[in-house]
């Protein structure tokens, strides 16, 4: 089955026809164009026939209004004159008879809606997750009207429709105005775009525009063809995470987030730096909150609570100082109960000498880049460039993953104005998540997690489907796709939000 792969590192935006590509608006024409033709020729004397699908196509679809008009009802032996654009809905000319069709149209989108596409939202979604920009293009002066009732209207940086058109004088495809135009409202150049069409005519104006992929939805003489829209991918991206600008603010939505809540038993899994701590220049200048804290140790009495960071197991717990929590250290290498409970993966251990040696030749290599920190964990390295010179930070990243990459037990992670070397094994925050609620054994458990960056992701990610998860916004990668169902502001808005969280099962004994 012929597929369509767009790359985010070559496609900077896509184009998509809204007609026949993202929703089936020919049924709603079609069901309009019936309506009043076989109304109009069961009042007259010649041929009576009702309008059917090839009637449709032939000479309605794509088509100037007034211009179906004639030619149809030519084809059952009526002439009707164009008239004037002042004539009367319903009026015996093509421009009235035209004018009532756009009646119909409308009056069939409220009554049955249209039919979006299999596929387009998920599309649209992965395309917005890998900052790919959109455009939304149609001859029709409805396409707005369209898009509202398909619930589509937001999904688009720009639109380049009928009215559009008009005010800017493009003629229609095959003529390339309308592409460009799109490429000129989206800021990229044609070659950098990907143009998804439904149309011979619409490829013709892609291919004649130069964009950089034309893809033809079942139209068979595009250069790549598909014959579903759900057959084009993004590479990279994740059905299912949304990009993080757009994630509902949980304290505004504070009385949905408390019914998530009551679905079962809370246990609280947090971040720590950027999540309960504010960040700040070096780690070590790193203090819990006054308020935070406290906010912890009730929480601590009402249900259980783990820290989860990427510093080590003794630091994270030296920093939060609250007793009866479970502590993770190293992103979840590292695992400590208030029991005297412990966990170290496997993994771990074996990467010691891999980490000792990454620390050696670090150290070495960015001796002499002001600024760098490397910070040594149980199980993990960080090399710190928040204090680099712009100028240095591309080369102590390639310094990072070049002695990472030349080290089989390590692998590198990105975070915060920070490049990482982790034991190469498939074990992350989501998995010590996953740990410590099998370990639990918390009846009917709603895990709650809170994070900021993207070792947080994979956390966010195990509690999509059974927990909530909440991401705090940040400058740094604050456009990325996220798991997360809420975001907050910032570390305050963390706390505000625990503190609620705090009443809400204190009122209940721990499980509103
Ligand atoms: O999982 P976390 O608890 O969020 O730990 C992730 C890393 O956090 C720390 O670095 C970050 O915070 C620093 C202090 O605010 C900041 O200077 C740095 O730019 C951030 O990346 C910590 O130092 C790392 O070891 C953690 O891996």
């Amino acid at each position: 089955m012929a597929a369509a792969d767009i790359d985010p590192d070559r496609h900077r935006a896509v184009l998509l026809a809204l007609d026949g590509v993202l929703a089936d608006t020919a049924a709603v024409h079609s069901a309009a164009w019936k309506r009043l033709f076989d109304q109009y020729l069961a009042n007259r004397e010649e041929d009576q026939r009702p309008f059917d699908a090839d009637d449709y196509a032939r000479y309605v679809d794509d088509r100037p209004r007034a211009e179906g008009v004639i030619d149809f009802l030519r084809s059952r032996g009526i002439e009707l004159p164009r008239g004037t654009p002042d004539d009367r809905t319903g009026q015996d000319t093509a421009l009235g008879l035209g004018k009532l069709k756009e009646h119909y149209f409308r009056d069939a989108l409220a009554a049955g809606g249209v039919r979006v596409t299999d596929g387009a939202v998920e599309l649209l979604d992965a395309l917005r997750g890998r900052n790919v920009r959109t455009a939304v293009l149609s001859a029709s002066r409805n396409c707005a009207l369209v898009l509202d009732h398909a619930n589509l209207t937001d999904r688009f940086d720009a639109r380049v429709d009928g009215i559009v058109a008009d005010e800017l004088g493009l003629p229609g495809v095959p003529d390339p105005a309308t592409r460009l135009e799109a490429a000129r409202r989206l800021g990229v150049a044609p070659a950098e775009a990907v143009a998804v069409e439904g149309s011979a005519a619409g490829v013709e104006a892609a291919e004649r525009g130069g964009f950089g992929m034309v893809v033809g939805v079942a139209v068979g003489r595009a250069p790549v063809v598909v014959d579903a829209l759900r057959r084009i991918t993004v590479a990279g991206a994740e059905p299912g995470s949304h990009p993080l600008p757009e994630i509902p603010d949980a304290l505004e939505h504070w009385n949905e987030f408390a019914a998530r809540l009551r679905a079962g038993r809370p246990v609280l899994l947090l971040d720590f730096d950027g999540t309960l701590a504010p960040i700040q220049d070096t780690p070590d200048r790193v203090r819990l909150p006054w308020g935070t804290r406290r906010v912890l140790q009730e929480l601590s009495e009402v249900c259980p609570v783990a820290v989860i960071s990427g510093r080590d197991l003794d630091d994270v717990r030296q920093r939060v100082r609250v007793h009866g929590l479970w502590y993770g250290g190293s992103h979840g290498f590292e695992i400590a109960g208030p029991d005297d409970e412990y966990f170290a993966h496997p993994a771990g251990e074996a990467a010691l000498p891999g980490l000792d040696e990454a620390q050696q030749r670090l150290s070495a290599e960015l001796e002499s880049v002001p600024g760098v920190l490397i910070d040594r964990k149980r199980f993990a390295l960080a090399v710190h460039y928040r204090l680099v010179h712009p100028d240095s930070v591309s080369h102590v990243v390639s310094v990072v993953h070049e002695i990472g990459s030349g080290l089989p037990s390590l692998r590198t992670a990105p975070g915060r104005l920070v490049a990482e070397l982790l034991p190469d094994v498939d074990w992350d925050k989501g998995h010590a998540l996953r740990w410590l609620l099998d370990h639990l054994a918390v009846p009917d458990p709603l895990p709650l997690y809170a994070g900021d960056d993207f070792t947080d992701e994979a956390a966010l990610r195990a509690v999509r489907d059974s927990g909530v998860g909440v991401v705090v916004r940040s400058t740094e990668h604050g456009d990325r796709a996220t798991w997360a169902h809420y975001a907050v502001e910032d570390t305050h808005s963390v706390s505000a939000l625990l503190g609620r969280v705090a009443s809400l099962l204190r009122t209940v004994g721990g499980h509103p």
